[in-house]
């Protein structure tokens, strides 16, 4: 990787993997991007984290810092996940994280230098497609993502919602305890794996994460604010979902005003979830439920006396970005609602999805895209079409919006039939 010395604007500065003794470096470049006061290294995190090959940095060559060698000035890591398909098979991806540029190197192309090496080294490990969550929505458009799974919390004022419907069925023997770090160490990594495949948009966890959320990694920064985490178990004991919250002391005047904050819910069935949500509006002082990572259509207003009681979280917005690497790996991997054909003209500036390609679903939920000679229906770059492989996004309304074309009437609609999903997906997991 060493070979790829800027030329141009950029010149002098070289994108490569970092080495385990570069981690220092590169972890006060991320603190000069991200413009955060660099209080101490994160040393123990970043060195959970590391993976050879998997840390670019791009190096100063003309600008050595203290120590004579060359200053990191960017930097951008990745890792290999699975991300949870419509129908729950888990598509190799590879999840982009940590892209920063020191302010005095930006709009140079160090971000572009850097996503080029990842991509095409993504394709080559096998990966079906990239992931990401944008810090801005204009940044990575231009290298093939599109927004997949958006965010839409909801922020609930307890006393105007009335509380969970007072006819939403209790089950017979269904408990929920406080956990301590260490069963929550123990038993959340198991559960996670459990409801993965239950949700589209999902995310793996990695060890480190655990690891952190336990508090048995030190990250400087990182909200060490102590939760809650309590487990929901069914009436034999199987342990079916997890909720994690914090709460606010706060108080107006003699009365309690405490926001009670979600930072994790985790279930494998309805019955789970709304046991969760009432255990979480049963909380004594509660005035205002915050869960800002919801996914679009959540069924939270509906168990709600007074469903206006929940209100759009200020940071609900377009969250999980994906780029597709290898059309036929992620077609075949997804299930289809309803059966159709469709054939698309995509185009993509790194030329990895372009082209004329057949999209047919059968009436058992298959399907699989091959490349075609047939005239298109739907003309598209490849961030649209990214935007819709996992069900959430809508062709009409992209349509509506000039960014795809129909080249057949009725077009747009038809991938909708095809493509959308009845419950949209979800990702609450940053990374
Ligand atoms: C997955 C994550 O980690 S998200 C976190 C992203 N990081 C941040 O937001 C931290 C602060 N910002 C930065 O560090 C940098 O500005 C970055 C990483 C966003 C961009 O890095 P740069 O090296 O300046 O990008 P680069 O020079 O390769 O720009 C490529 C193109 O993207 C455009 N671009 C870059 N950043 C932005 C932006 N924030 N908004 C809109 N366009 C942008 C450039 O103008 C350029 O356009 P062009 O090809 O038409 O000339």
């Amino acid at each position: 990787m060493g070979d790829d010395v800027q030329q141009g604007p950029g010149r002098g500065v070289e994108i490569r993997a970092i080495t385990r003794d570069e981690l220092a470096d590169w972890d006060r470049a991320i603190a000069l991007g991200f413009m955060r006061p660099h209080v101490a290294p994160a040393r123990e995190w970043r060195e959970a984290l590391f993976e050879p090959g998997r840390m670019l940095g791009a190096f100063d060559h003309e600008a050595p810092g203290a120590d004579g060698r060359p200053r990191c000035v960017a930097t951008f890591r990745s890792f290999d996940t699975g991300l949870t398909v419509p129908g729950g098979a888990l598509l190799p991806v590879d999840a982009v994280t940590a892209v920063t540029v020191n302010s005095t190197h930006r709009r140079r192309g160090l971000l572009s230098g850097m996503m080029r090496h990842d991509l095409a080294a993504a394709r080559e490990r096998g990966s079906a497609a990239a992931i990401l969550i944008a810090a801005e929505y204009n940044i990575y458009g231009r290298f093939g993502f599109g927004s997949a799974a958006p965010l839409a919390g909801l922020r609930v004022d307890v006393l105007r919602s009335g509380g969970i419907r007072a006819g939403l069925p209790v089950h017979e023997g269904h408990r929920i305890d406080f956990a301590t770090p260490a069963e929550f160490r123990e038993l959340g990594p198991g559960l996670h794996e459990r409801w993965r495949p239950t949700q589209p948009g999902a995310i793996g966890r990695f060890d480190a994460w655990w690891r952190l959320r336990a508090g048995e990694i030190d990250l400087p920064g990182f909200d060490r604010k102590q939760g809650f985490t309590a487990f929901h178990r069914t009436a034999d004991g199987t342990l079916t979902g997890m909720i994690d919250y914090t709460v606010d002391d706060k108080w107006d005047g003699a009365y309690p005003d405490c926001p009670l904050t979600v930072r994790d819910f985790v279930a494998l069935d309805r019955k789970t979830a709304n046991a969760l949500w009432r255990f979480v509006f049963s909380v004594d002082w509660v005035r205002h439920v915050v869960a800002a990572n919801l996914g679009p259509g959540d069924p939270l207003p509906l168990l709600l006396n007074d469903p206006r009681g929940a209100r759009s979280h200020e940071e609900a917005a377009d969250f999980t970005w994906l780029r597709l690497l290898d059309l036929p790996a992620a077609f075949d991997a997804r299930r289809y609602e309803a059966p159709g054909r469709l054939v698309l003209d995509v185009t993509d500036r790194e030329g990895w999805t372009a082209g004329r390609w057949a999209l047919q679903a059968a009436a058992d939920g298959t399907g699989r895209i091959v490349r075609t000679e047939e005239p298109a229906d739907l003309a598209l770059d490849t961030a649209r079409l990214a935007t819709l492989y996992l069900g959430g996004g809508s062709a009409a309304a992209l349509a509506d919006a000039g960014l795809l074309t129909e080249l057949t009437p009725g077009a747009a609609v038809r991938a909708d039939t095809l493509l959308r999903t009845a419950r949209a997906p979800w990702n609450q997991d940053s990374f």
